[in-house]
């Protein structure tokens, strides 16, 4: 059962650091469920306001819809007493409908929308697809605008209109006329959140379009530097987020870049890197390699944010 209505959890989560905690695996690429457990209490020890379970970095697209509720119970078990966790829907409409429905059953507060798979598809489409699942479920639900699911202005004003539990918007195009729409004609109705990939290196400039939040994958394994580079976006500490972005975040992106779907990967490294391993991830995405395991390790330390507790890198 909820403990937010939807308008309470928007008013939480637009404020504070989100983040789409990984999936820990075995050795066979089952859920290891030990090892989520512990990543979920660690997580959410620290002040983030929001925790998205089973989500782009939680690999939500390679679970079956079985094992994400599982993630998305266990998520809630650890941590939803703490701080809200959220989980995520996507697929066919009615897959995305079933979804919603499991994770209001395992107690989730809110719900991501996922781009439906694969087809092409327009407004109308996407206002029935995404009104099916506010309307199967009590809890918020917040749509993430990317790839093939791209919300006009006046969609979103229609969704808002129709279904109070809808309360988000998530974006991963960074369209800025396409954001200035959005924002100018839904306002505060919603509350809106940055998902581009390694949301830091666009959060400041996106502040001024009206995401006072964005979804932070880092903040998997470097929680206090993640929460300390929300708080400068937050105060428009320009000099502050420039400071972050050269000691940590742009050779990050470096690393980052040198394979394909290492957006996700480089995080699961990252908890390697710092001795808290979740596992590796499933395909089609592919592990780091050692040496990027190694640089990722060397550059955490040259930046000084190697989290308190976390154990030596295991090759060090
Ligand atoms: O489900 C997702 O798209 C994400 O996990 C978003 C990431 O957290 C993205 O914003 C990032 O890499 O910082």
């Amino acid at each position: 059962m909820a403990q937010y209505t939807p308008q309470e959890l928007a008013a939480k989560l637009k404020d504070g650091l989100l983040s789409f905690p990984v999936t820990a695996f075995d050795a066979n690429l089952e859920i290891d469920e030990a090892a989520y457990r512990r990543h979920l209490e660690w997580q959410a020890s620290f002040d983030v306001a929001g925790l998205f379970a089973a989500g782009g970095t939680g690999e939500g697209f390679s679970l079956i819809p079985e094992e994400s509720a599982r993630v998305v119970r266990m998520a809630v078990e650890e941590a939803g007493s703490r701080v809200p966790v959220l989980a995520s829907a996507g697929g066919s409409t009615a897959q995305a409908v079933q979804n919603a429905k499991d994770a209001e059953a395992a107690g989730a507060e809110g719900l991501l929308l996922l781009p439906p798979y694969l087809t092409e598809c327009d407004q109308a489409g996407l206002l029935a697809h995404v009104s099916a699942v506010c309307a199967a479920t009590s809890i918020g639900v917040i749509v993430y605008n990317r790839a093939n699911a791209i919300y006009s202005a006046d969609t979103v004003a229609r969704l808002a209109e129709r279904h109070p539990n809808f309360i988000g918007f998530k974006d991963a195009l960074g369209d800025i006329e396409h954001l200035t729409k959005v924002y100018a004609k839904n306002g505060d109705r919603l509350f809106y959140l940055g998902g581009l990939p390694t949301a830091e290196t666009f959060a400041l400039p996106l502040l001024q379009l009206g995401m006072s939040t964005y979804s932070s994958a880092m903040y998997n394994f470097v929680p206090e530097f993640a929460l300390e580079f929300y708080a400068d976006v937050r105060r428009q500490d320009r000099a502050g987020v420039t400071e972050k972005l050269n000691r940590f975040v742009l050779p990050y992106l470096e690393i980052r870049d040198r394979v394909k779907g290492y957006g996700v990967s480089i995080v699961k490294g990252g908890l390697k890197a710092i001795g808290r391993d979740a596992g590796g991830v499933r395909p089609p995405l592919q592990d780091l390699t050692e040496q990027d395991v190694a640089d990722l390790s060397a550059l955490i330390d040259a930046a000084g944010i190697r989290p308190a507790d976390a154990a030596l890198p295991a090759h060090v």
